[in-house]
This record gives structure tokens, C-alpha cells and sequence, in this order.
């Protein structure tokens, strides 16, 4: 590790001073097109203004003979596109593939300026993460940029699930966490076939209920349980810790959006700041879940205007609130005006609500 002197020095000459914040821009839904399906490119640009970030996905989910192509592709759209509030991403091929060092060189040297951050795939510890930190301030260099590219590591490996707070520690580059439960599950040896989601196998099953003469009255209730939960509780403490976010990932049953929807609100409820688009049907309902509701801002609000000072507690419709209670309600506020600031519907939304 770095001593702390020289944690935010740049690890090139020429490179840009690294951030000491990792700002809060909404990002309720990370995007994915494939750079190199011209159907998909195509409809980047009515994309821009639609979604918080717009990425363009190197590693799996693209064909081998495609990769080349689909870096091309990412290029010539980044340079044709205004992305406006909508940032732009990438995921890069993994580490030890053959294709990774050209993804790295092509896209810092020729769009470096229109990337916001980098997602690095299978990240198994902070030296993976010190890896891409020195080899982007040499290329950030020699591009000239003039602001650092950000880092976002997958969770995708058991070692990496081990090493979570070392990675999100590892570099001030680091802009968040996203959960890979398809490669984690297999790298686990777990015994789910489906990308991200539940399973009707994992449960938990109430106590017989008996009748008076000690017989089983009805067949008993059971509830499916979240095989994420652990990871993700996890994932958000790390971050929280370091300053930087946490994201569920992909939810692969595209057609279930019931479920979709439940498995983003588990990951908002436990402190994710967005999730993942596979398709263009999963955007609004990342953009639903991910913003606070219309509810739970009027309730916040109020909370708010009935602490004063912010120190004590009252009674509020039979409730107790206090200086915690009052923290609760100001993410839920602050992540509201940040997200309103992008996104005019919701902030009509807000707005509506006034001073009532
Ligand atoms: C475990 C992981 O690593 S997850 C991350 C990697 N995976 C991905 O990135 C997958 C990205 N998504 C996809 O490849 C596709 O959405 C698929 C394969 C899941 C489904 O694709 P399709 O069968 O074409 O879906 P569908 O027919 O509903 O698409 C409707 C339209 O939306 C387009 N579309 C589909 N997905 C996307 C997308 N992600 N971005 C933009 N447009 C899309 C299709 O090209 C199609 O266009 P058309 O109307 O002009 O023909
Ligand atoms: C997200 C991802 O890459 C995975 O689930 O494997
Ligand atoms: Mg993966």
C-alpha cells in the first residue's frame, strides 16, 4: 500500500491529480450496449438523456471475433455522440486476456476525454487495481487529459468477495462496486444456473402448524430467500467505508421484470446507488427503483422541518425521530435533489410535494 502522503499523487508525469472525492453523479442504471451489434449502436444516441450511464461492454457478452470490432465501435460512437448529462462508461476485458492492454491504449488515447470510468472485470485483489491506476496515469499522460478516469471493479470472485475492502481502498480512482453473480456463482461453486435474482431452492420453511389433535392443519409456508443478500451487504460496507458506490449487476431474466424489479429494491433498500441495464425495458425500472419515492421524500421532508435543529426527538404520527432518525431521512432528501438536478419528471415530482 501507499503511504498516505503519496496516496493522491499522480503515478505519472504529466498524469491528471487525482480526485479526493468521488462525486455523487446519478447512476441509477449502467446501460449495456455492444459497441459491435450495429442494431444496438444505433440506438445509442436517442439513448443520451434517457439513462444516468451509457456502457460500452467489451468483455463477456461479446463474441471473440467481435472484440476488436466492438473497441472500434465504442470509439467511433464516442466521438460521433454528444453524451450531454449522461455519462459514459466501459467495461474492459479481463485482466489476463489477450485484448485487455489494446482496450486500455485505444479508448485512453483516442476517447480518454469522453470517458467517465473504467469497469474492470474478475478484480481479485488491490494489485489488479494498482495495475490499471498506473498504467491509466501513463496513458492519461500521454493523451494530455486533464481530469482522471475513474475505476469500477466487478465482484466476481470468491477471492475478490475476500479482498472487497482492500479493492475499494486500493487507488482514489475508485468510483464503485458492482456485484457479477453469473462468473461469482460459478467461481463459488454455487448451484445456480440463472444470472443475478433468486431461486426457488433457497428458502426457508415456517414450523408445522398443528391442530388440536396434533396433526399438520395445512401445508406449510415457505419463503425464498435472497442468495445476494450476504454479498451485497458486504459490498455496501466496503464502499461506504471508502467514500465510493455500490451497484447491484445484471438480472438476466429479461422478460421477468416483476422480479427484476424486487431485486433492484433489495439493493436499494440496502444502500445500492443503481444497477444494471441489459435491455432497454430494464432502464425504467432501474430509474423507479433507484429514485427515493414521492412518499418517502414527503415523509423525509417533514421529518426534517419537525427537527429544528436536527438534535432531540419528537413524536411524528406516533413515531419517535431524532438525530438518526433525521440522518436516514437526509440521504433520502440530498439523493433526491441530486438526481431531480438531472431528471426534470421526478423533480416535477418533488416539486409538487412543495413545502406542505
Ligand atoms: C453476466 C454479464 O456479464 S451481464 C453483461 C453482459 N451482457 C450484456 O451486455 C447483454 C446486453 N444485452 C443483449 O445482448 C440483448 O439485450 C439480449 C441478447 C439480452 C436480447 O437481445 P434481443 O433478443 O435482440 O432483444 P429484443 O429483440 O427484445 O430487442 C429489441 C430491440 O432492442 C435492441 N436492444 C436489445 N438490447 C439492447 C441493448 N442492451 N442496448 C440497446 N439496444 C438493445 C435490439 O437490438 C432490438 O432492436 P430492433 O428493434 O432494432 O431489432
Ligand atoms: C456481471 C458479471 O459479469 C457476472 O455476473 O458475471
Ligand atoms: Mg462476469
Amino acid at each position: 500500500m501507499r503511504p498516505a502522503k503519496d496516496f493522491f499523487r499522480p503515478l505519472a508525469v504529466g498524469a491528471p491529480e487525482p480526485l479526493r472525492e468521488v462525486p455523487a453523479r446519478p447512476s441509477r442504471a449502467i446501460h449495456f450496449f455492444d459497441p459491435s451489434n450495429p442494431k444496438m449502436a444505433a440506438k445509442v444516441p436517442d439513448m443520451v438523456g434517457t439513462v444516468d450511464v451509457l456502457l460500452g461492454n467489451l468483455e463477456d457478452a461479446v463474441k471473440a471475433d467481435r472484440k476488436e470490432a466492438a473497441r472500434a465501435g465504442l470509439v467511433e460512437i464516442a466521438q460521433a455522440t454528444d453524451f450531454g448529462p449522461t455519462q459514459l462508461w466501459t467495461r474492459i476485458n479481463a485482466l489476463d486476456s489477450p485484448w485487455v492492454l489494446d482496450d486500455l491504449t485505444t479508448l485512453v488515447t483516442e476517447i480518454g476525454d469522453r470517458l467517465d470510468v473504467v469497469m474492470v472485470p474478475k478484480v481479485q485483489g488491490a494489485e489488479d487495481i494498482h495495475y490499471v491506476d498506473r498504467l491509466l496515469a501513463q496513458l492519461e499522460a500521454k493523451a494530455g487529459l486533464e481530469r482522471p478516469i475513474l475505476v469500477h471493479a466487478i465482484l466476481e470472485t470468491a477471492r475478490g468477495v475476500a479482498n472487497v475492502e482492500e479493492i475499494c481502498g486500493a487507488s482514489p480512482r475508485m468510483q464503485g462496486l458492482s456485484l457479477g453473480p453469473a462468473d461469482l456463482a460459478a467461481d463459488r461453486r454455487m448451484k445456480t444456473t440463472r444470472v443475478g435474482g433468486g431461486h426457488p431452492g433457497y428458502l426457508v420453511r415456517e414450523d408445522p402448524v398443528l391442530n388440536a389433535d396434533g396433526v399438520e392443519s395445512r401445508e406449510r409456508a415457505t419463503f425464498q430467500q435472497d442468495l445476494w443478500h450476504y454479498t451485497i451487504a458486504r459490498m455496501v460496507d466496503a464502499c461506504a467505508m471508502h467514500g465510493i458506490y455500490p451497484y447491484y449487476g445484471p438480472f438476466g431474466d429479461i422478460a421477468d421484470e416483476v422480479a427484476c424489479e424486487d431485486q433492484f429494491r433489495n439493493a436499494f433498500l440496502l444502500g445500492c446507488v443503481g444497477t444494471w441495464s441489459l435491455h432497454p425495458k430494464q432502464i425504467a425500472i432501474a430509474n423507479r427503483v433507484f429514485s427515493p419515492s414521492v412518499e418517502d421524500i414527503r415523509h423525509a421532508r417533514r421529518v426534517v422541518a419537525a427537527m429544528g435543529d436536527g438534535t432531540g426527538a419528537v413524536m411524528l404520527d406516533g413515531k419517535m425521530e431524532d438525530d438518526a432518525s433525521l440522518k436516514q431521512c437526509l440521504v433520502m432528501v440530498d439523493l433526491a435533489e441530486q438526481l431531480a438536478a438531472v431528471d426534470p419528471e421526478l423533480a416535477a415530482k418533488y416539486e409538487e410535494l412543495g413545502d406542505e
